[in-house]
């Protein structure tokens, strides 16, 4: 497929925090953006999660959960208003760049074959076999959306979805792979150790709107300890597993359910500022996507830590639960094209590096990337 002009890509995501798949229309020629499409999503069901769990932390082929995440994939795009591309994440399972590498479940091959569209998918690989983090990679289309706002100064993006990632960007620059456009990594957990200790004591699937943890008070000795983790010592970029910070819902386990909250959304406030000091310049604004945006508690303390405002992106138009979404379906029409997907300044990679798998219908898969 040789790309001209703007198409439509539909991409996809289905995050760390398994509550299901998210999937969005963008219309752009992998450098602008166009216009936003119709976006939906598809819960997994508690069995369908069940089994996905279980794969986390594994390295080797997991064939029933990867069935349970094309069918879902393809139940919610076969739903949807076609489009030329899509954009497929799949289902991190397992990440470790500088050991095993990075684990995505779900083949692009068998969507491509049941939605009769090209599939770019396996969008990490290559970035890791180049010495990257394989992570974050929605940063070259934050500097899209950097460009689409008309930023005439540095902002950045924050999105609280399991693990908190931040991409600090130069909206100067011309291009995202240009030295000192693009500064990401991923500061810490979000709502990952949160959902984690909601679960085991309460049966409840996140503290909604933040209303226990605006009831209690955090632990300053934790939350000492917490910052004096290794990750927080090591220069960007740098990228996290869903449960490298498991052991913090373990560390609350004295604490009263309301403070082991307000602890661990604390933890959330404490890492972005703690990250902020690697911005080469304070950002103008912080815009903040994901799941974490809708936690008054946790934006109040991110506020209250941060010397910046702190928005949802809603504020500027945009649809915070699609970002990611959106974002494989612009990178996907960059791999298309052979534009890099990741730099040094976002994943660590030696290279500028245009990652993915390219599958179209009735073809066997093809590298088009690394
Ligand atoms: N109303 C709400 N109140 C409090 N927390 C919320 C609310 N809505 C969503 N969340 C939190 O956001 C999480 C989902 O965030 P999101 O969808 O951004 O995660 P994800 O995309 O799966 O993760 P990642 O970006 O790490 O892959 C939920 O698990 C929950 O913890
Ligand atoms: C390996 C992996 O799937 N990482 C995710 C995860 O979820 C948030 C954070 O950790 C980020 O590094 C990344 O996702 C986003 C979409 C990214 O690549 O930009």
């Amino acid at each position: 497929m040789k790309i001209t002009g703007p198409v439509r890509a539909l991409g996809t995501m289905s995050g760390t925090s398994l509550d299901g798949v998210d999937a969005a229309i963008i219309v752009t020629n992998g450098v602008t953006i166009e216009s936003f499409g119709a976006s939906d999503y598809r819960p997994y069901s508690d069995t369908e999660r069940d089994v996905i769990r279980a794969g986390f932390g594994q390295w080797g082929d997991l064939p029933e959960a990867a069935e349970i995440v094309e069918t879902a994939h393809a139940q919610l795009l076969n739903r949807m208003e076609p489009s030329d591309l899509i954009g497929f994440h799949g289902q991190t399972v397992a990440h470790d760049p500088g050991g095993r590498g990075t684990h995505q479940i779900g083949d692009g091959q068998v969507l491509a074959e049941i939605l009769q569209t090209p599939v770019i998918w396996d969008f990490r690989s290559a970035d890791v076999q180049l010495g990257g983090q394989g992570a974050p990679l929605a940063p070259f289309y934050h500097f899209a959306l950097a460009k689409w706002m008309k930023a005439d100064a540095p902002v950045a993006f924050l999105n609280l979805g399991g693990v908190a990632n931040i991409t600090w960007i130069d909206p100067r620059c011309a291009r995202p792979e240009q030295d000192g456009a693009l500064l990401a990594f991923d500061t810490g957990p979000a709502n990952a150790p949160l959902n984690d200790l909601m679960q085991n004591r309460l049966g409840q699937d996140c503290d909604r709107e933040g209303a226990l943890a605006a009831r209690g008070s955090a632990d300053e000795s934790i939350l000492r300890d917490f910052l004096a983790d290794p990750f927080f010592y090591r220069m960007p970029p740098k990228s996290l597993d869903r449960d490298y910070f498991a052991h913090l819902s373990r560390a609350v386990s004295d604490l009263s359910d309301a403070d082991a909250a307000a602890t661990l959304t604390a933890a959330v406030a404490m890492s972005v500022s703690d990250a902020m000091q690697h911005c080469p310049i304070p950002p103008a604004t912080v815009w903040v996507a994901g799941g974490g945006r809708k936690n008054p508690t946790m934006m109040q303390m991110l506020s209250a830590t941060l010397d910046m405002p702190v928005r949802p992106v809603e504020d500027a138009n945009l649809d915070g639960d699609m970002l990611e979404a959106q974002a494989f379906g612009y990178l996907a029409v960059r791999v298309a094209r052979g534009l890099p997907t990741s730099c040094p300044g976002t994943t660590g990679v030696r290279a500028a590096v245009s990652g993915g798998t390219k599958s179209v219908p009735g073809k066997l898969a093809q590298v088009v990337g690394g």
